[in-house]
């Protein structure tokens, strides 16, 4: 089974459609919070790949108690997962630093502004009902807890199991400080995660490869999708379109398609996991001429602070555990007082 939590609209479900294409006989689970839209993104898929296996899963990412309900139904269906694609993402109020942007652009660094958005943009986080940071929440928590549950079906003897991240090349190391791991205090949350994502990906390997549990991080580049179309209103998009389609020749980065965003996800499904590097992110590139391919590239990671991630992000899902335990009964012993006075 390839379970893909968020897979309703953009790199996630052009994953699905090319996953689908390589492999007819893939059971997929495709996991979303709105299942209105994962209906239709699985009749999207049913209509191109007709008599696929799509099941659907509700999971909410950024809910701890979502991410419990959803393991349960995925251990009550499967035996096995084979890939766990760690997709969903979030970018809440981003703000483009025009004054910025137009001193990179006639600076060296201007290639590399493109490709990462080094100091263009920063976000505003809230908090979320578990009362933690939204964004490291979504981009990171909840997925770091759907994999501790899920562990009994990844880790499984004399089969490996792989989980990909989409990462990002705004992840930064100067964003992420392992003294705020959920980024309260600064105002680029999504680099943080990012960053985080990356660096709970080398914790993994270090410390699961044995048990069969492979770990992989992935850049699909910058492409077109309600994440980006979130940045600049979509008429600007479409205004500066010409313009993003030449600086392609100058950068491979500028993906665009989520079709080529998915590149390096597709690409990864095809490899021996023994074959990686756990410390590499792989690149979605396109060339000027429209090729597409991935390339591997050193992160910036030093595996004894990724181990200290590891084990405060263990802290915390204890603390967030014992808060929902005692508000769920909270709630029950409310229940029975409203049904005693009933
Ligand atoms: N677009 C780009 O240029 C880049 C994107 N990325 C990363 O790629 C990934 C996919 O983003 P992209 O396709 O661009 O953007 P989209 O906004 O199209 O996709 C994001 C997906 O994440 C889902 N999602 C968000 N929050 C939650 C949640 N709490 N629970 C469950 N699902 C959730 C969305 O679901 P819903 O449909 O319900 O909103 C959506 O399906 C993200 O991780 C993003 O950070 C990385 C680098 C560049
Ligand atoms: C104001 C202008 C005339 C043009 C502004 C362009 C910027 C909005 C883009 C330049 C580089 C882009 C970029 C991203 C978002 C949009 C830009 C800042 C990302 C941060 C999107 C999400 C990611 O994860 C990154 C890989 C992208 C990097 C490049």
């Amino acid at each position: 089974c390839v379970c893909l939590p968020s897979v309703c609209s953009g790199i996630g479900l052009a994953l699905c459609e090319r996953l689908l294409t390589e492999d007819t006989q893939l059971r997929l689970c495709l996991a979303c919070r709105n299942m209105q839209r994962a209906e239709a993104a699985r009749s999207a898929l049913l209509t191109s790949h007709t008599g696929a296996h799509v099941d659907l899963l509700q999971l909410d990412v950024g809910s701890v108690e979502s991410v419990l309900d959803a393991a349960e139904v995925v251990k009550s269906r499967y035996n096995r997962i084979d890939f766990l694609y760690l997709n969903a993402g979030i970018m809440p109020n981003p703000q483009v630093d025009i004054r910025a942007f137009f001193k990179g652009l006639f600076s060296r660094n201007v290639i590399n502004m493109f490709a990462t958005a080094e100091g263009l943009l920063t976000q505003q986080d809230r908090l979320n009902s578990d009362g933690l940071q939204e964004v490291f929440a979504t981009n990171l928590f909840g997925h770091f807890v759907l994999i501790r549950e899920l562990e009994p079906l990844l880790c499984q003897t004399g089969h490996t199991s792989r989980v990909v991240w989409t990462s990002s090349s705004n992840a930064r190391r100067s964003a992420f400080s392992i003294d705020d791991i959920q980024h309260r205090k600064g105002t680029e949350p999504y680099s943080s995660s990012k960053y985080a994502s990356d660096m709970l990906s080398v914790a993994l390997n270090r410390r699961m490869n044995g048990q069969g549990l492979f770990s992989s991080v992935v850049c699909p580049g910058l492409v077109m999708t309600n994440l980006t179309y979130g940045i600049l209103p979509s008429s600007f998009w479409t205004l500066i379109m010409p313009i993003m389609w030449l600086i392609r020749i100058f950068t491979n980065t500028f993906t665009l398609t989520p079709y080529n965003g998915a590149e390096a996800l597709h690409w990864l499904f095809l490899q021996k996991p023994e074959s990686l590097d756990p410390r590499a992110k792989y690149h979605s590139l396109t060339s000027g001429l429209g090729t597409n391919y991935t390339k591997p590239r050193q992160m910036d990671i030093d595996g004894e602070t990724a181990d200290v991630l590891f084990s405060k992000l263990l802290e915390l899902e204890k603390v967030v555990r014992r808060k929902l335990c005692e508000r769920n009964a909270d709630n029950e012993a409310h229940q029975r007082y409203l049904s005693e006075i009933e």
